[in-house]
């Protein structure tokens, strides 16, 4: 899909904060435009609590650095901003640049549906200085939020332990493109259906769903709405049970369903969408295996999260699909990752790549300098740490130890050979050009659910669960250590 024309009509250069484009008319004015630099892309903490987060949102990235460009109108808009004493803020030699800028960079990043950690780079931009700057907003909207959904979904789907979620956010998503982009992540978390027809339309999800009590309202009783919608969809009837009294709106739901029966067709299932769903889902599988309908389904919906459906579980209620909206699209209870975008080298004008660090006060915001590499090490099949390192650092050694980046008493001696060793970071592009096609979003699916078979149940747990190891490779550790005391002088 061609998420830029499809949805925007073309470039989305000017979908970027002010301050980038005043950046890169700076870095262009003192001449370091077209510097060497590496950037990365990564977060620092799990969301929702979570013990791992599931990588989403890199095929719009693609489609993004495939589309960076500026259109005519967006450089006449830049031309026309002017300063307070009347002056124009760019330049037009500038704006001519902007105009002949072609996108050059090489992009390294973790596949869609990678199960990923605080501190390793998602995505990984190496490039002229001007064009990893003005990337940054962009990547960091589509990989904040596109992640953020699929973990949430991933959480969803463990607690339902197998049994189908749909996701029916639409009504209440993050305006339009956070509704469409959060179908896509659900469906790359595991959700099983969205009822988000444009989704469905532009990603090649599946579409589901039931009907609303509205449906049933517009009749003189329930009854007759239900064998209505049996005449018009006897392939897809679930009906919702729930509208004036659950109990009987299971009796006329299984009325409806014998009819259906005699017909040659068999009634889908039910949906109760309030009460005490742990005791009405109970009373509808009761009534719909005494009536004869074991395979019916009961479907559950109304403000649901992983957290209900854990205690619903818990407490034995019989549903076996779950109608999951606002909890799971708006990402209830964190709105957002907060992964950044820093700079982690630039090749001086001697040609030598320097290693930088942004000193911060709280040890969790030193970044990483350099242009990392990130292997996971798996034991048959199991994942058990990852690695961030620099090439030059590990060539040549068959062992090393890996340092917590924020609890140096964190350490974790590997042998290299002791392990299957995975490189996370794919190349996506050279010098500009796509070199990676983006998989189909059902193999996007896949690949998370594969992924997250390979952590111990421990790291998935839904409360407290146990931390996953992530080190820097010794070397890379101390040259951070390194290059925090210089820039603060405490080596002087
Ligand atoms: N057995 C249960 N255990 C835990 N939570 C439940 C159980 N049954 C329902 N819930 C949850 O409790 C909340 C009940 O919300 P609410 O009070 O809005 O429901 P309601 O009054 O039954 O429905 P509505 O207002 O939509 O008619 C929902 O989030 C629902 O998923
Ligand atoms: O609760 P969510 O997880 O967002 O799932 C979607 C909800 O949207 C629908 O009803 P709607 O909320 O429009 O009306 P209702 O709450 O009055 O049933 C549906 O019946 C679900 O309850
Ligand atoms: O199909 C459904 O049942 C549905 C769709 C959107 C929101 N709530 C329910």
């Amino acid at each position: 899909m061609k998420i830029t024309k499809d949805l925007y009509q073309g470039s989305l250069a000017l979908l970027t904060d002010f301050y980038q484009l005043t950046m890169a008319y700076a870095y262009w004015k003192s001449g370091k435009a077209e510097q060497e630099a590496v950037f990365n892309l990564f977060f620092r903490k799990h969301p929702f609590q979570s013990g791992f987060t599931i990588a989403a949102g890199l095929e719009y990235v693609v489609d993004f650095c495939n589309n960076f460009y500026f259109k005519d109108d967006d450089l006449s808009y830049l031309a026309d901003m002017k300063n307070a004493d009347g002056s124009p803020v760019f330049e037009t030699a500038f704006l001519d640049y902007l105009k002949s800028l072609k996108f050059t960079c090489d992009v390294d990043a973790v596949e869609e549906g990678t199960v990923v950690f605080p501190h390793t780079p998602l995505i990984r931009v190496n490039g002229p200085l001007i064009q990893c700057q003005l990337l940054e907003t962009a990547l960091l909207n589509i990989i904040n939020f596109q992640t953020l959904i699929a973990t949430k979904a991933a959480r969803v789907v463990l607690a339902a332990k197998g049994d189908s979620v749909l996701e029916f956010g639409l009504r209440r998503a993050q305006g339009i493109d956070g509704a469409l982009a959060a179908s896509r992540a659900s469906y790359i978390g595991g959700c099983a259906a969205t009822s988000n027809v444009m989704a469905g339309k532009l990603f090649g999800i599946p579409v589901s769903g039931t009907h609303a009590h509205s449906w049933i309202m517009s009749f003189d009783s329930e009854i007759e709405a239900f064998k209505a919608y049996a005449d018009a969809f006897p392939e897809k009837c679930v009906f919702l049970v729930d509208t004036y009294d659950t109990v009987a709106g299971i009796k006329n739901a299984i009325e409806v369903g014998k009819i259906l029966r005699e017909n040659g067709k068999e009634m889908l299932g039910v949906r109760i969408d309030s009460g005490d769903l742990a005791y009405f889902s109970n009373i509808a599988r009761e009534m719909l295996d005494e009536a004869g309908f074991p395979e019916a389904k009961v479907v559950a919906s109304n403000d649901l999260d992983e957290h209900i459906i854990t205690s619903l579980k818990i407490q034995e209620a019989s549903v076996s699909v779950w109608g999951v909206g606002t909890k799971l699209v708006t990402a209830y209870d964190q709105p957002a990752l907060g992964a950044v975008y820093k700079l982690a080298a630039i090749k001086n004008e001697r040609g030598v790549w320097e290693p930088k660090v942004k000193v911060s006060q709280q040890s969790i915001k030193i970044n990483i300098p350099g242009e990392h590499q990130v292997s996971r090490f798996l034991k048959n099949g199991r994942a058990v740490a990852d690695m961030i390192f620099l090439q030059e650092h590990k060539e040549d050694k068959t062992s090393t130890t890996i340092i917590d980046p924020i609890d140096p008493t964190k350490r974790k001696r590997i042998n290299f050979e002791d392990f299957e060793e995975i490189s996370l970071l794919k190349p996506i592009f050279k010098k500009g050009e796509q070199i990676y096609d983006c998989p189909k979003i059902e193999s996007i699916k896949l690949n998370a659910q594969e992924n997250l078979q390979h952590f111990d149940k421990t790291h998935k747990r839904l409360t407290n669960p146990h931390v996953y190891p992530v080190g820097l490779e010794e070397n890379l550790y101390q040259l951070r250590t390194d290059l925090v005391f210089k820039m603060k002088n405490y080596d002087k």
